[in-house]
């Protein structure tokens, strides 16, 4: 099981409703650090991950993380919690993702262990799917599989029928469900 990533992500937008989409933050990635303006930006192969999830990456043309990614991706993978804001288009999406997708495939299993092991709640069936639609473009390559999942998730629900939506997933074979709040 992957304890202890709890990304709440929260979507930072403009005044009404209205979502910008900003390019991704390469107007946010400066290394803070040394100071230098000649820094050389970093790229992912700076968290130590699997090379072939860098590789995709790379292939999607996501070289160097942004600021918000190098903040959380390190703080992820080492076991914190973490609450993340950002404004959208930061790349938060990837930020907890990746960390995510690394441990799974840290810890590769057969299919007759085939277990949930890590869930990612969201708060509207849109963000569902646009988190899907990422979630395997990365992980695929790596043979991770998920499902979209909706439920409610309530704090009144009662701990057995959570537990029961949950072990219904396990039925669909997939290493992570994303669920709708
Ligand atoms: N390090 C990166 N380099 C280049 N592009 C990136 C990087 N990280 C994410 N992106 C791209 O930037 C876009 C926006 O990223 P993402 O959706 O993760 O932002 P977000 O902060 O989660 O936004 P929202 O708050 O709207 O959910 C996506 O197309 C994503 O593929």
């Amino acid at each position: 099981q992957i304890a202890g990533v709890s990304a709440c992500v929260r979507r930072v937008t403009t005044a009404g409703s209205h979502i910008q989409s900003a390019p991704p933050s390469v107007l946010m990635q400066k290394d803070e650090g040394d100071g230098s303006a000649s820094a050389p930006q970093k790229t992912f192969n700076c968290f130590n991950i699997c090379p072939e999830l860098v590789e995709t990456l790379h292939s999607q043309n996501i070289i160097h993380p942004t600021a918000v990614q190098m903040q959380a991706i390190l703080k992820i993978l080492k076991g914190c919690n973490i609450l993340c804001a950002a404004e959208t288009g930061s790349g938060k999406t990837l930020a907890y993702l990746l960390p995510i997708i690394n441990r799974l495939q840290e810890e590769p299993f057969t299919d007759s262990e085939r277990n949930i092991r890590a869930v990612v709640i969201v708060p509207s069936q849109e963000l569902a799917e646009q988190v899907t639609s990422v979630a395997r473009s990365v992980s695929k390559p790596l043979g991770l599989e998920m499902g979209v999942r909706h439920m409610r998730l309530q704090g009144e629900m009662p701990a057995t029928v959570r537990e029961g939506t949950f072990r219904n997933f396990q039925k669909g074979n997939v290493d992570w469900p994303i669920c709708r709040e």
